[in-house]
């Protein structure tokens, strides 16, 4: 049985008529990185606020860390560190203070301190007031607070959510090193694909409420492999064919196109050839290759809003 951080079961919210969060079952191994995505108002806040039992679930099972959140709660959320939407923090005080007013509220050491200051690269700026921190400082003072209890298990909500592309590199760099260096997992949201390929190695995709795929972050990547397009008089007829002798072929009829799944020059070639004999007419050739932010957007229906 695999070992997962977070493990839910038929997980679903509703408020009031409406249902936000519909049956899932979040999978997310321990040790990855897991890229939480959804358009907004997928549902991705509503799950993580009951993965943190700060909201109550309408039904089904949630399990942190192996055990079962409605039976251990504050023993189990003791594991776990998060930050979810803007950190909440003292902004007169010092980042130093602040993160000293955590480590007394956990009983955590002082020295941690020094540790998380240089993991989220705030020296310098630790005895500066918050105030005069940029978003992306408050962001990794948000992160240090959360690190600071040496957590199994650290839950984000949209973490790079307003920062410039240096603010979002930063914090990129930050996540990515968590569960090598400290045997973390890490749940991270977004709405952006392109976020969340640059630090994620699992994914679970949300829509409308439904998880509607979970999986290594490969499985995603290889459904973007070329196809070959072939234009043809009689698509239709043409993508029989080739389907009767075996070969995988779809018909576009608007573009009068058909798709095949043929990714090697030797096959298409064969298959030209084989449609020629048959007398067909072919056009044109061409090879595509989906962008992983076309597939996300055909899996979460939304193609047409481009
Ligand atoms: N307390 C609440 N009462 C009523 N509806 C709510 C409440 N909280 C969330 N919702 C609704 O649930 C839906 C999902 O919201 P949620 O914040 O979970 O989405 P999200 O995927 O995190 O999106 P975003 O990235 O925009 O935050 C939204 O339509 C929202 O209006």
């Amino acid at each position: 049985m695999t070992d997962y951080a977070i493990d839910t079961d038929q997980l679903s919210r509703r408020f009031g008529q409406r249902e936000t969060v519909k049956r899932i079952n979040l999978k997310v191994p321990r040790r990855e990185i897991y890229g939480f995505l959804g358009p907004n108002g997928a549902g991705k806040t509503t799950t993580i606020r009951m993965l943190l039992g700060l909201i109550r679930s309408s039904s089904g099972e949630i399990r942190i860390l192996g055990k079962d959140l409605n039976k251990n709660r504050m023993n189990i959320l003791r594991d776990v560190g998060s930050l979810v939407e803007s950190p909440s923090y003292y902004a007169h005080l010092s980042g130093y203070k602040n993160l000293q007013i955590v480590t007394l509220m956990h009983r955590v050491p002082e020295s941690r301190i020094k540790e998380v200051l240089h993991w989220v690269r705030l020296e310098q700026a630790a005895h500066r007031p918050v105030k005069s921190y940029s978003l992306g400082m408050r962001q990794r003072l948000g992160i240090a607070m959360a690190l600071i209890t040496e957590p199994k298990l650290l839950i984000l909500d949209e973490p790079t959510n307003g920062l410039d592309p240096s603010g979002i590199q930063e914090i990129r760099e930050l996540i990515t090193r968590l569960p090598r260096d400290f045997d973390m997992t890490v749940l991270l949201s977004s709405h952006l694909l392109s976020e969340i390929e640059q630090v994620a190695t699992y994914v679970g995709i949300i829509n409308q409420g439904e998880l509607i795929f979970q999986g290594p972050l490969e499985e995603l990547t290889k459904r973007s492999k070329p196809h070959v397009w072939i234009e043809v008089d009689r698509p239709i007829e043409a993508a029989a064919a080739l389907r009767d002798i075996g070969w995988d072929a779809e018909p576009s009829i608007t573009t009068n196109q058909l798709r095949t799944s043929i990714t090697e020059r030797r096959q298409s070639a064969e298959m030209i050839r084989y449609l020629v004999g048959q007398q067909y007419d072919l056009y044109r050739v061409t090879e595509k290759t989906k962008t992983l932010e076309e597939i996300f957007l055909e899996l979460t229906g939304q193609e047409n809003s481009l």
